[in-house]
């Protein structure tokens, strides 16, 4: 199967800044591949390396083990689709599909059978013969996929492409960008800062934080073991309680109050304790805490409590929900816990 990649020791400078610092990947053939990370973080850098739209400063690029480093972007058989979908406005749909095709001059009735294929693919069928102008923005957003697909390239690499979208439409393209992926068993690398966006379409998710590539692994992966307290407090709805402890045999230190965990420290240790605002329980015993803020979210709400000196959101169920202004308890489950070192935000357990 083609669609193997990889990236080798890649460094990228901009002039005196380093905008990444030695990133290493493997992506599989057929693997549906996510770079997340905030704004800035160096995703959309790597991207374009691997389209070849970028030259690196150091390092390697590898596609189905052929050195494609210094090769033109048309010379590496992939195809990208960014953010604006960059439509040639005095095109028909039909032509912007199969533009790709005409350009390394494909017969015409080849060409005409996978646009076609292609539109059908993305339930575009209907509107081959419009011009971008009179489409929707999702609409618009399929042509691009349309026009990525119909060549059938070795790697699919795309740029926040969902992010034009409204909400609802948003959600209906991720499941329907999901099941396209799978059917056409295309490698997939795909640009978010979106982690919702990540956790659900990725079979494994790259982390990035400030030029680096600070964790590999499943969406689950990711979620119940983060390597680092940048990832933890990257992740879930809301993310992660970091609060500053001291972990001391088998307990940690919080606000003055002692909670039990499941591992024991080697020796006492600063650390930054992570508990998930799930894994929160409010009761009669544990750290007090006073409920600042009730956020009702239907079936669910969010409390946005005080202990000490400490913020942390507990999330509960609707039934059980505290008023504003009530005093309560906080505990959590020793298994639930996550700790990491404080000076180097490495995980621990
Ligand atoms: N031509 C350039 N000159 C100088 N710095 C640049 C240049 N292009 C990008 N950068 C910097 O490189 C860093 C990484 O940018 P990149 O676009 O890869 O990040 P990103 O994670 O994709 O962020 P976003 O989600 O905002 O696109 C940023 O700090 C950016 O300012």
């Amino acid at each position: 199967m083609k669609g193997n990649a990889q990236l080798r020791g890649i460094v990228k400078r901009h002039g005196d800044t380093t905008v990444l610092h030695g990133v290493d990947l493997e992506i599989g053939a057929g693997e549906f591949f996510v770079l997340l990370g905030p704004s800035g973080s160096g995703k959309t850098t790597t991207l374009r390396i691997l389209a070849g739209l970028e030259p690196v400063s150091e390092g390697q690029v590898l596609i189905d083990g052929e050195d494609v480093t210094h090769a033109e972007p048309g010379a590496r058989d992939v195809a990208m689709v960014f953010q604006s979908y960059a439509l040639y406005p005095h095109m028909t749909v039909a032509e912007n599909i199969g533009f790709p095709l005409r350009m390394v001059g494909t017969d015409k009735a080849t060409l005409a059978q996978a646009v076609q294929d292609a539109a059908a693919r993305v339930s575009i069928g209907h509107l081959l013969q419009r011009r971008p102008g009179q489409l929707s923005g999702g609409q618009q957003q399929r042509v691009a996929l349309a026009r990525a697909i119909v060549r059938q390239p070795r790697l699919f690499l795309l740029d926040e492409p969902l992010s034009n979208l409204d909400a609802k439409l948003r959600l209906e393209t991720r499941l329907e960008l999901k099941q396209l992926q799978r059917s056409l068993g295309v490698t997939t690398v795909y640009v978010t800062h979106d982690q919702e966006e990540a956790m659900t379409l990725a079979d494994r998710v790259a982390v990035f934080m400030d030029g680096r590539i600070v964790q590999i692994a499943t969406p689950r992966e990711i979620f119940r073991r983060p390597a680092q307290v940048a990832v933890a407090g990257f992740i879930g709805t809301p993310p992660m309680n970091l609060l500053p402890a001291t972990w001391s045999g088998d307990r940690v230190l919080l606000e003055g109050v002692s909670h039990r965990v499941a591992h024991t420290a080697p020796q006492d240790r600063e650390v930054v304790l992570g508990v998930r605002p799930g894994e929160m329980r409010a009761g009669t015993e544990g750290s007090p805490a006073r409920v600042e803020y009730v956020e009702e979210l239907g079936d669910h709400c969010i409390l946005d409590l005080k202990a000490g000196g400490q913020r942390i959101k507990l999330k509960a169920d609707t039934q059980a929900a505290l008023a504003e202004g009530e005093q309560t308890f906080l505990s959590f489950e020793p298994g639930s816990v996550h700790l990491f070192d404080r000076a180097s935000g490495q995980r621990l357990n």
